[in-house]
């Protein structure tokens, strides 16, 4: 795959950030939550550009040239490879949030199972895990953190829209599932946004085991 710079984007700038989303890419594949060549990734570049894995790449096997750039429209820069299916999703969060330098989407078993389970109620309602602190802007384990079961399409503009009407109705948001598919978060760094991941996983986990406990 060939990638052309604009002038601007140094080529060490986009290197760094191809490798860092690699090497999570791989990270979290070999936790088992990218089965199936499932699963997008993508960091802020600047403004205007984020870097975003290629669609249909085994994101276990990622290295620097399965990187492409794209602008924040969706569209690909400087190359004739095809960004993810879902790269609607990432631009979307770099737009609304200035901050956002890494958005994360995984497909794991805990994520699956829970957006089908919570998919009725339309929300994921956590309240009393010391480890919602692990989400940025949660000081407590009092706090309510709600996490929005959007339906699964394939029309990426339909999940824009739904996730849009979220921010503008002005709930927080952190992360959201969408049903059957999996889930999407993002951090201002890479390292939060793997927190807010790995967080997520877990307390998704712990309700899907309660409910199991419980049954
Ligand atoms: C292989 S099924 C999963 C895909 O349909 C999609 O949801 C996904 O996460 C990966 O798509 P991609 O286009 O490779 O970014
Ligand atoms: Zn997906």
């Amino acid at each position: 795959m060939h990638q052309k710079l604009p002038e601007t984007i140094p080529a060490p700038l986009f290197a760094a950030r191809a490798d860092a989303i690699a090497d999570a890419a791989r990270e979290l594949a070999l936790a088992g939550w990218t089965p199936a060549t499932s699963s997008n990734f993508s960091m802020r570049v600047d403004t205007d550009h984020a870097a975003i894995t290629i669609s249909g790449r085994d994101k276990g096997k990622l290295g620097r040239a399965d990187i492409m750039l794209v602008d924040m429209q969706g569209h690909a820069v400087g190359t004739d490879a095809r960004p993810s299916a879902e790269t609607a999703l990432h631009t979307q969060v770099y737009r609304r949030w200035p901050e956002a330098q890494a958005v994360l989407h995984t497909h794991s078993r805990t994520q699956s199972v829970a957006s089908r389970l919570f998919a009725q109620a339309g929300v994921v309602r956590l309240e009393g895990w010391e480890l919602q602190k692990a989400i940025a802007g949660h000081t407590t384990h009092a706090s309510v953190l709600e996490i929005p079961v959007f339906p699964n399409t394939q029309h990426m503009p339909e999940l824009v829209e739904r996730v849009d009407a979220w921010l503008d109705a002005g709930k927080p948001l952190a992360a959201y599932l969408i049903d059957g598919h999996g889930i999407y978060t993002w951090g201002r760094d890479m390292a939060e946004a793997r927190r807010h991941l790995e967080a997520l996983e877990f307390l998704l986990g712990c309700e899907l085991d309660l409910r199991r406990l419980s049954a």
